[in-house]
């Protein structure tokens, strides 16, 4: 999530009905706000996290996640690689990495990714620069391939997001199927339940 408002509520407002609902993860993902902004409104969303035992993640910031004292980073093929990463990061933080390809999840593996988000499973407008959707094979191969966790981003939402995790995802990764619903409480209940059902069977 970014730091934009959304309809009515705050990006920290957001946050917290997002958990509420079920979500187990947020990650900070601003692309345009200031710095300082970022900084300031990321440290109230770290304690957001931190009140309601959600791990919270940086996008593509290493230095971000460090001065916010972040559970980990998320980076893409375009990001700082994982290894440099983990200089930076020490041991105890979570590094994950994009993959849209099996060569992607090579390199993203070598540069010891701790999870692997793997995308765009399907068309998305939340980012601009996404690529081609990929569908989910993708997926099914990478976790047969390895045991590190994977979580399928893009385009997914309550209607699609069984098949992910029947292709072998460990969760999904949304954006505006959170973001952008009118009761966000609600889509992120609707969602883990829909994951939650999945896991099961
Ligand atoms: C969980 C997760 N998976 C993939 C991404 C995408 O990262 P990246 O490819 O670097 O693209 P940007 O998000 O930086 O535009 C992600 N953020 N989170
Ligand atoms: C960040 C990112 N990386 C690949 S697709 C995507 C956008 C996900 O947003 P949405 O869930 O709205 O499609
Ligand atoms: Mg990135």
């Amino acid at each position: 999530m970014g730091l934009e408002g959304y309809g009515h509520l705050t990006a920290l407002q957001l946050a917290r009905e997002a958990i509420a609902g079920g979500v187990t993860m947020i990650q900070l993902r601003e692309k345009n706000a200031p710095l300082r902004q970022v900084l300031t409104q990321g440290v109230q969303l770290r304690e957001l996290c931190r009140e309601l035992g959600v791990p919270f993640f940086v996008n593509d910031r290493v230095d971000v996640a460090i001065l916010l004292d972040a559970d980990g980073v998320h980076v893409g093929q375009d990001d700082i690689p994982g290894m440099e990463a983990r200089k930076l990061l020490g041991d105890d933080k979570i590094i994950g990495i994009s993959a849209g390809t099996m060569e992607e999840a090579e390199w993203a593996m070598e540069n010891g990714a701790d999870y692997l988000g793997v995308g765009p499973i399907y068309s998305t407008a939340t980012k601009q620069d996404a690529g081609e959707a990929i569908g989910t094979a993708l997926i099914s191969a990478i976790t047969q391939r390895w045991t590190v966790p994977v979580v399928g981003i893009g385009g997914i939402n309550t209607e699609n997001a069984t098949v992910i995790i029947e292709a072998g995802a460990h969760g999904v990764a949304v954006v505006s199927a959170i973001t952008k619903q009118h009761k966000p409480l609600l889509a992120a209940q609707t969602l883990a339940r829909t994951v939650q059902t999945a896991w099961l069977s």
